[in-house]
């Protein structure tokens, strides 16, 4: 045996010892969870509490810094949304739908806050995921609502406004695009598909790459782009790159977007309302009457409340008018008093209040 084996064998054996303890201990948590999952169930209370596990994570990054320990705010919260993802599915099974096919950045969202081993549901458009939710078929859903560089995802908005589900948290998320195709000679590519918000979002790459007057074939997500590409010898998909690995087209370019900052906004949609945890967004739908001023008024009631907007956006009635509703966030919680007061005066719709996370 080697020195270097020698080392490693001793290391190795204080580092199965450790594995032991940590296993003995989660273990013994998920006993405690198990009984909490009962508490819950006898009551039909919420499984998911996020503001619960942000103090948990907020606590153990404060010790971790007080122990000089290696582990930063980031390690700790990977770990740790791993662990409650599996307590929340020992408390209940509970479904998520999201914006599928598998490989979609929506997929990537939901597995970043329920795990690998969640039960999912895999729907190929927003509102199906709405629909899906408010039927009761699925406890939780995860759609895209706004992006950094494209805007609002404006079905998101009107299907908050259609299904009566609540906003129960948000995800931040980087997002970064590839190129992929079969075709590894650029100028024989005729057809390149993906979603339109992600197609726009690389068109600085296309025109670099003379792809821009390349026919354009909208998708409905990234990864039916990558999976049609497979198919499409003379195409390119512009996807993820787990997409592009799920279908099995090779990566010719990674990171194309414009806005190398680029980041998307996900929703997830249940049927609860969560707990106040101190630093939380509140989304609300607000309708104004076609008079002088009206807009001007209920923004200023935000001012007066000393309440911090944080988006406004106007939405289309779909009806024979040009009218419009609003989509606003903005800071604070339903239990605060002057965001509640707020929401009764104006005869807003509230969507949500949850921790925020953008
Ligand atoms: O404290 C709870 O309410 C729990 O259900 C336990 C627990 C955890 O694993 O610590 C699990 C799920 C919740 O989202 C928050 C925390």
């Amino acid at each position: 045996m080697s020195e270097l084996e020698k080392k490693l064998l001793v290391l190795r054996k204080k580092i199965d010892e450790i594995d032991n303890e940590i296993l003995t201990l989660l273990n013994k948590r998920m006993e405690i969870v198990k009984e909490v999952g009962e508490l819950k169930n006898n009551t039909n209370a919420p499984i998911y509490r996020p503001e619960r596990e942000k103090e948990i994570i907020q606590r153990l990054t404060n010790l971790s810094k007080q122990q000089n320990g290696v582990l930063g705010e980031d390690e700790i919260k990977a770990i740790f949304l791993e662990i409650f993802a599996i307590s929340r599915s020992l408390e209940r099974k509970e479904r998520i739908a999201f914006l599928g096919p598998e490989g979609t950045f929506t997929h990537q969202a939901a597995e970043s806050r329920f795990g690998a081993n969640a039960r999912y549901l895999s729907l190929l458009n927003i509102e199906a995921v709405f629909k899906s939710v408010a039927n009761k078929e699925s406890k939780y859903g995860v759609v895209p609502i706004e992006n950094n560089t494209e805007g609002v995802v404006g079905i998101t908005l009107d299907s908050l406004k259609k299904y009566g589900v609540k906003i129960v948290a948000e995800i931040c998320m980087e997002i970064h695009h590839s190129f992929a195709s079969m075709q590894d000679d650029l100028k024989k590519i005729k057809r390149i598909y993906s979603h339109p918000q992600a197609y726009n979002q690389c068109l600085g790459f296309l025109e670099t790459h003379g792809l821009l007057d390349v026919e354009f074939i909208p998708t409905e997500s990234t990864a039916k782009a990558a999976e049609l590409a497979k198919n499409d010898e003379n195409s390119g998909a512009i996807c993820s790159k787990i997409a592009a690995k799920l279908y099995n087209v090779p990566l010719l370019f990674e990171k194309i977007e414009d806005n190398k900052s680029n980041r998307t906004r996900f929703i997830i949609i249940s049927d609860f309302k969560t707990q106040k945890s101190g630093n939380d967004k509140t989304s609300v739908i607000a309708k104004t009457s076609h008079k002088t001023g009206a807009l001007f008024e209920l923004l200023k009631k935000f001012k007066d409340k000393n309440i911090n907007l944080l988006k406004i956006e106007s939405r289309p009635n779909k009806d024979d008018t040009f009218n419009t509703w609003f989509y606003i966030d903005f800071e604070g919680h339903i239990d605060d008093e002057k965001v509640k007061e707020l929401i009764e005066s104006e005869n807003m719709i509230w969507l949500g209040s949850y921790l925020r996370d953008c």
